[in-house]
């Protein structure tokens, strides 16, 4: 255990989802940086810049249907997904082969079920998918990140994103494609989870019915 967390305020706050998310926490203290997933200064802070900070998004996912977490790398906020909202399928989209194979194994390591690992980048999933919901975390600016990512979305389902306290910058960049897809207005949302964690922004725009 790292940071200033007791066991017993995460436990309550991950509820079911706290032996698998614990476990996923350790793990990646352990071979995150020697498996080249994170940097050697994320070890101590794993919990908040990573794990709550990947939870945080939670609250807005719907207990259903098919979430789909561009760029999921380490597994963030992907596995943290998975374990959280055990009954829908969490699609996780990532290029590097040695990341997939991580994704995999924690997979397995985690015993989460609900989980489909993807190698490719998202555009080579445009129209494979009508995801409910898509996610992502640390991947590319808005503009980028909407194009890869809005083909994937089914009318009707959210974007999702969790982004740095500057995403207002990146809204006008992205108006073009946000227009193409008939999303919403971007809501800016600052997302919480427990006392003392940083609060984290989060990005949310619906596609327009057909
Ligand atoms: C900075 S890492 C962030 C990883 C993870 N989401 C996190 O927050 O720790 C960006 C990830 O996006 C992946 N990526 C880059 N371009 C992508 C694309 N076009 N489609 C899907 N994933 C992509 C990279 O391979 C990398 O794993």
């Amino acid at each position: 255990m790292d940071e200033n967390y007791e066991r017993a305020t995460l436990s309550e706050y991950f509820g079911d989802a706290f032996p698998a998310v614990d476990r996923f926490a350790h793990e990646l203290s352990v071979q995150g940086e020697l498996r080249g997933l994170i940097g050697p200064r994320e070890i101590g802070r794993i919990w908040d810049r990573h794990i709550l900070n990947s939870a945080a998004v939670v609250q807005y996912l719907p207990q259903t249907g098919t979430i789909v977490d561009i760029g999921s790398g380490a597994g963030l906020p992907g596995l943290v997904i998975a374990a959280m909202r055990p009954e829908a399928e969490v699609v996780l989209i990532e290029p590097m082969e040695r990341r997939c194979t991580w994704l995999n194994e924690m997979t397995e390591t985690l015993g989460l079920t609900n989980v489909e690992v993807k190698r490719g980048r998202a555009e080579e999933f445009h129209d494979a998918f009508e995801a409910d919901v898509v996610t992502a975390r640390a991947v590319a600016a808005l503009d980028k990140l909407a194009r890869w990512s809005l083909p994937l979305l089914r009318h009707g389902g959210e974007l999702i994103i969790l982004k740095g306290r500057n995403v207002e910058a990146e809204i006008e960049p992205a108006r073009k494609v946000l227009k193409k897809f008939k999303m919403s207005p971007p809501e800016i949302l600052q997302a919480h989870t427990i006392d003392g964690a940083e609060g984290t922004t989060v990005l949310r725009s619906t596609r327009g019915k057909k």
